[in-house]
C-alpha cells in the first residue's frame, strides 16, 4: 500500500545525487540501482525488488533523532524514527534491495513521497557490503534525515525516547511496533549486528512497560 501524503509537508526532497546506475551484467541485462534500508525499510519496502541482501554500511550509526508526524506520530504527539549519524567508529545493519529497470522510477517515485515528503529524509549514497560477500561492497542508495530538516529532534536519553515511543502512534501504526520490528530484524541478524543504542530504548521500553500496562499485558505483534 502507498501512502498518499494529504498535503506537502516538506519541500520535494532534492534531486536523487547522480548514483551511477550499476552496469548492466549483461547487455540485455536492465540499468540495477541498490536501495538501503535500516529502519521500517528493513520489514516493509512496499515497492517491487529483484534482489534483496543484509549487510551494513560503515561510517554510520542508526539514531531514533527524527521526528515523525504521520507514520508513527501525530502533529501534536511525534513519534521517532531512525536516521543515520555519521560516526567514524559506526557499523549499521540493514537490508538493501536491488531494483531494476522500470523499478527504478517506481521505486524511487514512491520514496519520494514515503520519505522526503512524509517524512523530511534526503537521499545519500552509502557503502554497503552484504553479509555474505563483505568483499564485495555495492554502492546503494540511501534516505538520511539531516539536522536541516524540520522534522529532525536530535538526541535524547534513551529513557526519554522510549516514553515518547510508547506514547505515539500515527498512520503507520504504533511507534513501539517500529522499534520491536527493527530490534527483531537486529537480533535475527546476528551479534555482529548489535546496536547499543537500539537495544538501550528496547531496555528502556522494558522498564516503563509495567507503568504502561499495569494489567501485566503482554505486548501484541501484529
Ligand atoms: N530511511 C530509513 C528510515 C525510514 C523510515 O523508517 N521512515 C519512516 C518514517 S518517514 C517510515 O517510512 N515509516 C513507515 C512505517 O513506519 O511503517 C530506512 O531506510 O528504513
Amino acid at each position: 500500500m502507498k501512502e498518499e501524503p494529504p498535503t506537502q509537508r516538506t519541500p520535494p526532497a532534492s534531486p536523487t545525487p547522480s548514483l551511477s546506475l550499476q552496469p548492466p551484467r549483461e547487455d540485455s541485462d536492465p540499468p540495477a540501482l541498490w536501495i538501503f534500508g535500516y529502519g521500517s525499510l528493513v520489514w516493509r519496502p512496499d515497492f517491487a525488488y529483484s534482489n534483496s541482501r543484509v549487510g551494513f554500511v560503515r561510517g554510520y550509526s542508526r539514531r531514533f533523532w527524527q521526528g515523525d508526524t504521520f507514520h508513527r506520530g501525530s502533529d501534536k504527539m511525534p513519534g521517532r524514527v531512525v536516521t543515520l549519524l555519521e560516526d567514524h567508529e559506526g557499523c549499521t545493519w540493514g537490508v538493501a534491495y536491488e531494483v531494476r529497470g522500470e523499478q527504478i522510477s517506481e521505486a524511487l517515485k514512491y520514496l519520494d513521497v514515503r520519505e522526503a515528503v512524509l517524512g523530511g529524509y534526503d537521499t545519500k549514497v552509502v557503502t554497503f557490503y552484504p553479509q555474505d560477500a563483505p568483499d564485495q561492497p555495492l554502492r546503494a542508495l540511501a534516505y538520511v534525515a539531516t539536522p536541516q530538516n524540520p522534522g529532525y529532534l536530535g538526541p535524547a536519553p534513551e529513557e526519554d525516547i522510549a516514553t515518547q515511543i510508547l506514547a505515539c502512534s500515527g498512520r503507520s501504526g504504533h511507534n513501539l511496533e517500529y522499534l520491536l520490528r527493527l530490534a527483531d530484524f537486529i537480533r535475527l541478524c546476528g551479534p555482529q549486528a548489535q546496536d547499543e543504542h537500539l537495544e538501550a530504548i528496547v531496555d528502556a521500553v522494558g522498564a516503563l512497560l509495567p507503568c504502561f500496562c499495569p494489567s501485566g499485558q503482554t505486548l501484541a505483534m501484529a
